[in-house]
């Protein structure tokens, strides 16, 4: 075992050791202990549900239906119990190989007691319920661990303020159940075990940070009064991460009333989804539904075709073309929603020219067919005709005291619907362009509506005839990635989901920056969010997030403290240097302890060619493109926004070329990028490097033009 202390003079180095030691085997043993009672248990309804299932079969033709009915309920009573039997027996074996990583000392103001408290994933009891030993992170009293150093400390219980000091912190990394690393500091204990987690390789997919959570990601997590946080942070801040363990906290502080099911994440692409997937399990929650902005278009759509995100960012990047970027900018304006919100109201007004009719001579006046049509209002078009109609007949009925024929009512309900002048959806939404006078703003293509125009449409839908929303019951909505989303698409989300809402992004990331959302816009639908900021970055090593900053300045950004080698950029004469530096690359990868590297290109266009360049000369390496639905460790090859919210051991940007990389939606690509590597980042160019990466990074250049030539 590795023992440090930041704070030398406070203990000696054997006893906490030793003490440590003898308390782990006494926390193994009763783990042990209660895996053996969960297996026992576990034996003893396997053996029970055979059993009863012999026995439905020798006895099936003495059985009447009723008695099978019951036998069949008491077998899928036993099944369940197994089920949360056999969920015990997982969380206790992941216990045993690490039941907790940090231990603190408290004495109570009120009470003068000091208790220790050791903090894990779980909560863990002996089987006979008396001794706590592990205290759950998301308990109440755990915060403490995060809060505070030793000395001074309070904590908010459920019967209010606790107060007190902390006497002791100590922080531990138990794997396979044997102590590697404890640490004890009076100072900052978080900060050691943090550069030691994120020197680490990558693994296959996004790690918990539970024993290293900083103290403002801690206030965000479990921050449970906000209905609608919006975490701004810069690349690396740890916002994805903090969500996803806000929403653990939530699971288990509000677990009477919130399951992992009424929880819905709205994802960029499947592949993150599938990135970020493993961290609630590892959390010791069930996966949380997840739904991408295409899909969710999708099922409220029907059978609108319609481009995708992914679709029109590549066609910004390889078209250029200044008036599909003109109707872009225009429905990512705030401004839209005003109008639409207005021409709904338009519509409303026109849709309705009252007439009169007779019914066996007698009047029926036009605004009785008003009255009735505007109480129905807020009924979806077919339910809303209807409703009149029967209304309608009704008072007349009760008017002249008769009682209409089937003949009599049809004649009413033609009536009103001849009062009726309702467009479809899409002669309403070509309307709204022609009202507004900017009918330029309106192109369908290829039987496809714009991505552009994909949310807007929606919202009119949802204004003007209402949609049945195919996700009722969720209590918590995550938005990843919020920069890239309009205020018109925010503005259905908070239609469909009013519930609580954690948004999170980086308004320096957008991948489309004429179809993006800063936070101030965020705050001004989501009305009376709260919104916070992050600044520091954990991801990238000091020397990667200098290089990244001289891409896209930032001020606020504070780089952490781990240090790794310089940034290299590679300008190649040709393709054939431009690819075998690549190789090169894959190949020392290949050689080291890292587990990932992408190879990340400008647009998927590039990406595909340089995949087949690299199979074509023999080297291996994944292609990622829209529709791949899996994150793996290895070589990929991707696209910049498909590398968006990733991680990866080594980086290389390809093509970094100034051809390639020169407009602002470039730089954010470049950005993107760059700050996707934890430990190593090349870039190469074909020629001179993008004048955003000039001034940066070590310079190397092949063939005639030494480094000192590019000046
Ligand atoms: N408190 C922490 N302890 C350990 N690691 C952390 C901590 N905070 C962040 N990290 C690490 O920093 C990296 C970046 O985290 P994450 O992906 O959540 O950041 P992000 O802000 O969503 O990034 P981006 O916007 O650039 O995609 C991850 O490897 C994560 O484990």
């Amino acid at each position: 075992m590795n023992m440090s202390t930041s704070n030398p003079a406070s203990n000696s180095f054997e006893t906490p050791q030793i003490e440590e030691a003898l308390h782990l085997d006494h926390c193994l043993a009763q783990i042990d202990r209660n895996l053996a009672i969960a297996n026992a248990r576990l034996g003893e309804y396997q053996r029970e549900i055979q059993a009863a299932h012999d026995h439905m079969w020798d006895a099936r033709r003495d059985m009447d239906h009723i008695d099978k009915a019951a036998l069949r309920q008491s077998i899928d009573q036993m099944m369940r119990s197994s089920d949360v039997m056999r969920e015990q027996q997982v969380k206790l074996r992941k216990l045993r190989a690490s039941p907790y990583f940090a231990r603190f000392d408290f004495r109570r103001s009120d009470s003068h007691q000091e208790s220790t408290h050791y903090i894990g994933v779980h909560d863990f009891r002996d089987e006979d319920g008396g001794e706590h030993l592990v205290y759950d992170w998301r308990a109440p009293v755990s915060s403490l661990f995060y809060d505070f150093e030793t000395g001074p400390a309070f904590y908010e219980a459920p019967s209010g303020r606790i107060e007190g000091e902390i006497t002791r912190k100590r922080q531990f990394r138990i794997r396979k159940g044997k102590m590697e690393l404890l640490i004890e500091s009076a100072i900052n204990i978080i900060d050691d075990v943090l550069q030691d987690e994120l020197a680490r390789s990558s693994e296959e997919g996004m790690k918990t940070i539970v024993a290293t959570i900083q103290r403002d990601q801690n206030a965000i997590i479990r921050d449970a009064e906000a209905h609608t946080l919006i975490i701004q942070g810069v690349a690396g801040s740890g916002k994805t991460s903090i969500a996803l363990h806000r929403i653990a906290f939530l699971l288990y502080r509000f677990k009477e009333t919130i399951s992992s099911d009424d929880i819905l994440i709205i994802s960029p692409n499947r592949v993150f989804a599938d990135y970020i997937g493993n961290v609630l399990p590892e959390l010791g929650e069930h996966p949380v539904p997840e739904i991408g902005m295409d899909r969710l278009a999708a099922e409220l759509l029907d059978d609108i075709r319609f481009q995708t995100f992914f679709e029109q960012t590549a066609d910004v990047l390889e078209k250029q073309d200044p008036e599909a970027i003109a109707r872009i900018k225009a429905k990512a304006n705030l401004d839209l929603l005003r109008e639409l919100d207005q021409y709904a109201k338009y519509l409303e007004q026109t849709s309705f020219t009252p007439t009169d009719c007779e019914i066996r001579r007698r009047p029926v006046p036009g605004f009785l067919f008003e009255r009735e049509w505007k109480r129905y209002a807020n009924l979806a078009p077919g339910a809303r005709r209807s409703a009149t109609a029967n209304s309608v007949i009704e008072e007349v009925e009760n008017q002249y005291r008769i009682e209409l024929r089937k003949e009599e009512r049809a004649v009413i309900r033609t009536a009103l619907a001849a009062m009726i002048n309702r467009p479809t959806l899409r002669q309403a939404y070509k309307g709204f362009y022609e009202w507004n006078g900017r009918p330029e703003l309106l192109r369908v293509g290829g039987g496809k509506i714009e991505y552009a125009d994909v949310f807007p449409l929606i919202y009119l839908k949802l204004l003007t005839e209402g949609i049945e929303n195919p996700w009722p019951g969720v209590q918590h909505l995550l938005i990843d990635e919020m920069q890239d989303y309009t205020p018109v698409q925010y503005a259905v989300l908070s239609r469909l989901f009013p519930c609580g809402k954690t948004v999170l992004g980086d308004s320096g990331q957008s991948v489309n920056p004429h179809s993006a959302s800063r936070p101030e816009d965020i705050t001004k639908v989501l009305k009376g969010a709260t919104l916070v900021t992050l600044n520091k970055s954990y991801r990238s090593t000091y020397e990667i997030m200098q290089f990244a900053l001289q891409v896209s300045p930032n001020p606020d950004l504070v780089a952490m403290r781990r240090h790794g080698e310089a940034p290299r950029v590679i300008a190649c004469r040709n393709s054939n240097e431009h690819l075998a530096v690549i190789q090169a690359e894959i190949a020392t990868f290949t050689a080291s302890d890292h587990r990932s590297m992408a190879i990340i290109a400008k647009t998927q266009t590039q990406a595909r060619k340089l995949f087949r360049q690299l199979a074509e000369a023999g080297t291996a390496a994944k292609l990622l493109d829209n529709d791949s639905e899996g994150f793996s460790t290895g070589v990929l090859i991707c696209a910049a926004q498909l590398a968006k919210g990733l991680e990866f051991d080594r980086v290389v940007i390809a093509g970094a070329d100034d051809k390639n990389y020169h407009t602002n939606m470039d730089r954010n690509l470049l950005y993107i990028g760059c700050t996707r590597a934890m430990h190593r980042l090349s870039l190469v160019s074909h020629g001179d490097p993008s004048r955003f990466i000039r001034a940066a990074g070590d310079r190397e250049c092949l063939g005639h033009r030494g480094p000192k030539d590019q000046g």
